[in-house]
């Protein structure tokens, strides 16, 4: 959907519009404006890759629809809920339930197993995970057999895999990924990226990556590239250009 489309309200298939999304800080006397009237739609089950020069605004972004912080104007609808307006214990809740996330340094407790890693958000809602599920999640990943380890028996890119199952394994509307390949090898990271292909591919996912690597924009369907917190770019890839993409 284009930017001018997003003005008129969320489709069916969007999982997240923002509509003229204004994000400003104070920096002293100063008045920065982060975001600058961002009007964009995120489909669902596709891969979406947000690029640009540092500072300019995609991890405000990211923030902003993630509930992670709040917005100054403008709209934010995530999974048909409005974000703009919530109370913090609201958002606590929509990020709990319909949000999963990848950090660049995987975030793993160190004390336990990958195992509990994956199921902690589940365990941590107070429900049991779904064996299955996390089976699925596991083989699709190829860490079936790294469970039992704790993280710092495993390399950095099983690592990153293991905080990948975690995002998905309650079935959020959207991954958000903050620079997922930022701390591994080109190999440990182009795997990690195959495993985003393969959840959206495989999984029906929604996963929004932010990211400083060009190889790693080639896995994505779209890539919104921002300068000075405005979209200035706006590329759909077609499958032909998408590494392990199915056809
Ligand atoms: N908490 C904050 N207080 C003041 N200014 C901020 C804050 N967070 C971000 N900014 C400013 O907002 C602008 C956008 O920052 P943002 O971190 O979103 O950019 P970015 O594209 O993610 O950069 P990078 O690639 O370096 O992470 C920058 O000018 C930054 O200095």
């Amino acid at each position: 959907m284009t930017a001018h489309a997003a003005a008129r309200g969320p489709a069916p298939d969007d999982v997240i519009t923002t509509t003229a999304l204004v994000k400003t800080y104070r920096q002293g006397t100063d008045e920065v404006r982060a975001l600058d009237g961002v009007s964009v739609a995120v489909h669902r089950a596709r891969f979406t890759a947000v690029v640009g020069p540092s500072g300019s605004g995609k991890s405000t972004l990211m923030h902003c629809v993630a509930g992670l912080d709040t917005v100054t104007s403008g709209s934010v609808v995530l999974d048909g809920t409005e974000l703009t307006g919530l109370s913090d214990r609201q958002l606590t809740r929509v990020r709990r339930k319909r949000i999963g996330f990848v950090f660049q340094s995987f975030n793993l407790l160190p004390q336990l197993t990958a195992y509990e890693n994956i199921v902690l958000p589940v365990t941590m809602s107070g429900r049991r995970p779904d064996r299955e599920r996390v089976d699925h999640l596991c083989e699709v990943l190829g860490i079936a057999h790294r469970l039992s380890h704790r993280p710092a028996e495993l390399s950095g890119g099983q690592q990153q895999r293991v905080a990948v199952a975690r995002a998905l394994v309650a079935r959020p509307a959207v991954v958000f990924a903050d620079e997922p390949t930022g701390n591994l090898d080109s190999r440990a990271g182009a795997e990690v990226l195959t495993m985003l292909r393969r959840a959206v591919d495989e999984l029906g996912q929604t996963v929004v990556m932010v990211t400083h690597d060009p190889a790693a924009t080639r896995y994505a369907d779209r890539v919104l590239a921002l300068a000075d917190g405005r979209v200035v770019r706006d590329e759909h890839t077609t499958p032909d250009d998408t590494p392990g993409r199915r056809r």
